[in-house]
């Protein structure tokens, strides 16, 4: 499947970068949060190409679910999040990402994020194992089995002095007090998706968000982030769960850790 939907990956990346370079009008969503033509131009780009690769499967993308289009779903459906980081695309930050997630049965199975800036592609194999690739935004032509790639394993955490990641453009006191339950003796911060995949290659040990996210916004992250050794929770231990219709597909408060939970009391 990330064979087959590289050459969409390429093209979205494409169209971000070409408005990335030239600056871009940004609006504002009814969330308060900023969107692009960027965000639109790609999604469309993806959808297209998820409809010829899995014809069926149901799509919830983002700039559609805020258009008010939210396809019914079963238990199998795509998360897209064409523009993950508007905030730092637009701030001209080269930490955006595209994303695509596939849920069955509540749990991210797969997972693709692509960062076109730096060119750096990360993606499940199975959901037992994920890699990172090298590919350039006008390399259309690339295939994955013309490009070398690197499988993402998770670190074994210093349970005495771990590194923490948190969101670039949401600062959040909630989240500093949080993180003084555990000895974090580093923090880093980043913007996007990424998190989830440097976590996935072992730059850090966990990445909290006690803020708002949607299921676009980590199910591919979470697929990535599993296969590499590592899980996503919500406060309470239970693992980051999909197909939140009724809330709108919004995210509970949620920890991504590179092993396993190093928090197992419910806060
Ligand atoms: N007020 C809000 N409501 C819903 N989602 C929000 C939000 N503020 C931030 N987010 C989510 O956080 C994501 C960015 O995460 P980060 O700040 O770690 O880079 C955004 O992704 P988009 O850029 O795709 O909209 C957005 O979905
Ligand atoms: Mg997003």
């Amino acid at each position: 499947m990330v064979e087959a939907l590289l050459p969409a990956v390429l093209a979205a990346g494409r169209i971000e970068m070409s408005h990335f370079k030239s600056g871009v009008e940004v609006e504002t969503k009814a969330d308060r949060t900023p969107v692009t033509v960027a965000d639109q131009e790609a999604e469309k780009v993806l959808i297209e190409a998820l409809r010829q690769v899995a014809p069926g499967i149901p799509v919830i993308a983002e700039e559609e679910v805020a258009a008010g289009r939210v396809p019914e779903t079963g238990s199998t459906f795509f998360l897209v999040d064409p523009l993950d980081g508007t905030r730092a695309f637009i701030s001209g930050s080269p930490e955006f990402t595209v994303n695509i997630g596939l849920v069955v049965d509540h749990r991210p199975v797969f997972g693709i994020i692509y960062a076109p800036a730096s060119s750096e592609l990360f993606a499940t194999l199975t959901p037992h194992e994920a890699f990172e690739a090298h590919i350039k935004p006008d390399d259309s032509n690339a295939t994955l089995a013309s490009c070398s790639l690197t499988r993402l394993a998770t670190r074994e955490p210093d349970r005495a002095a771990l590194v923490a990641f948190a969101s670039r453009s949401h600062a959040a006191q909630n989240t500093d007090e949080f993180l003084q339950q555990l000895p974090i003796t580093e923090k880093k911060r980043a913007s996007s998706s990424l998190k989830f995949c440097l976590i996935a290659r072992g730059e850090a040990d966990l990445y909290a968000r006690l803020g708002r996210t949607s299921e676009w916004d980590t199910a591919a992250g979470q697929a990535i982030l599993n296969a590499a050794g590592g899980c996503v929770t919500t406060l309470d231990g239970e693992p980051l769960s999909y197909g939140k219709s009724a809330e709108g597909y919004a995210n509970p408060h949620f920890i991504a850790w590179g092993r396993e939970p190093l928090l197992s009391v419910p806060q």
